[in-house]
């Protein structure tokens, strides 16, 4: 069985593909060299396939000598067609611990561990400007910051940002929309994130750049937002939503309701599939525990009703994928302080982490949406003029 699995996945990898097991015994024979170094482990690779080769890969129980992208991309296409996936389902627990009023709690300490694992960790792969979600490369040479600039500038044309606006930013990270917006227009700007250490960054970057009286930074929870007892016109979510959770999404979109004016805009940014699918349960473990990649089918349900008219939709997967690699690129770049101050296992999770989800928009199982509503139907919107972009350098 593990013969013919070697042989199938060969089949999609360039250069092929050769599997040492535990006694020694060498399968297949290609560029691409995957040691496995433990019996237990082959058992648990047949029976999860994406758990089992996840789990031991971060503890080393699985090495891979070649190009992991393009060993993941030969691993998922075979998958595919095996139709081998297990679909995700949501649990008794979680849906309990709602009704328990816990589900709240419990997700912020969840963001909290993914965001709070210090500043100077993200500060070394991240571009200048501490942006954690897809840019945009509208040409080969451009640099992650570049393509990070573009990205917001995307989104300041597509929200019509105009002087005397009041801008919301769900999900803010590290400030990048809100300190930036104010400065080249004469706007308000208030951001909320559940990450203590980028509530306390953002407070200080506010002070020390003179922007007190029009920027503001919340540390809470969307659901709070009504509290603020306050109205925006122009609102934005950038890589947030993805942490809403199954079956919230409405829930978040009534939220948005509550504190958008009529004839305000409200861009949302996320990870999405195409139909519900089953998710990475490796990813919610060890990376994001509670986040649900949502389908359109699913964001566009939870829409209804609410007063939201659709006025544009985008899929920068490709963006993605090139935004991963840039992140890849520099994650590499400091292996030594990495491992260093947090251990072999959490780089080699990491490095996992970020392989798997550039092959996640390679292979077209995740897109990148960016979904423009009008609160009420806006008939004097202006027509977009679009460049079609060649995507052949983006891959
Ligand atoms: C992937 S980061 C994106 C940050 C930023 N928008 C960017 O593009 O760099 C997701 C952000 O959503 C925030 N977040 C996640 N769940 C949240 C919630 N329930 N309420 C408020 N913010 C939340 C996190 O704290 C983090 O700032």
């Amino acid at each position: 069985m593990i013969a013919s699995i070697v042989e199938e996945v060969s089949k999609r990898l360039d250069g092929g593909l050769c599997v040492e097991l535990p006694d020694g015994k060498v399968l297949g024979a290609g560029k691409c060299k995957v040691r496995i170094k433990d019996k237990d482990v082959i058992k648990k690779v047949l029976k999860d396939p994406e758990m089992g080769f996840g789990e031991a890969y971060i503890k080393g129980g699985i090495e891979v000598d070649g190009d992991l992208e393009s060993f993941l991309v030969a691993c998922t296409c075979y998958l595919r067609e095996k139709d081998e996936d297990k679909s995700f389902r949501n649990s008794w627990g979680r849906m309990l611990l709602k009704y328990l009023g816990l589900l709240k709690f419990l997700e912020g300490k969840e963001v909290r561990r993914h965001y709070d694992l210090g500043n100077d960790f993200y500060q070394l792969w991240l571009d200048s400007s501490m942006t954690y979600s897809c840019a945009f490369f509208s040409n080969k040479d451009q640099s992650l910051e570049e393509a990070q600039a573009e990205k917001r500038s995307i989104i300041y044309e597509k929200l019509q940002l105009t002087d005397g606006d009041s801008l919301l930013d769900i999900g803010c990270g590290w400030g990048s929309i809100i300190l930036e917006a104010p400065k080249l227009y004469n706007i308000e700007a208030t951001g909320i994130t559940l990450s203590k250490n980028q509530y306390e960054y953002v407070k200080s970057r506010i002070e020390s750049e003179g922007l007190k009286d029009r920027v503001r930074v919340y540390l809470m929870h969307y659901e709070d937002l009504p509290k603020l007892d306050k109205k925006f016109n122009k609102v934005v979510s950038v890589g947030m939503f993805e942490h809403v959770g199954k079956g919230r999404h409405r829930k978040f979109f009534r939220v948005v309701e509550k504190v958008i004016h009529e004839g305000g805009l409200f861009l949302l940014h996320t990870i999405g599939k195409v139909l519900p699918e089953s998710q990475s349960r490796w990813i919610r473990k060890y990376i994001f525990p509670g986040g649900y990649i949502p389908a359109l089918t699913e964001i566009l349900e939870a829409s209804k009703g609410l007063g939201f008219n659709l006025i544009d939709i985008d899929d920068w997967r490709l963006h993605y994928y090139r935004t991963l690699r840039e992140w890849r690129k520099r994650f590499y770049q400091h292996t030594r302080d990495v491992v260093q101050k947090h251990g072999e296992e959490f780089f080699r999770m990491w490095e996992l982490y970020l392989v798997s989800s550039a092959v996640s928009f390679l292979t077209g199982s995740n897109h990148l949406f960016q979904i423009l509503f009008s609160k009420g139907v806006l008939n004097n919107y202006p027509i977009m003029k679009r460049q079609f972009i060649v995507n052949n350098f983006v891959v």
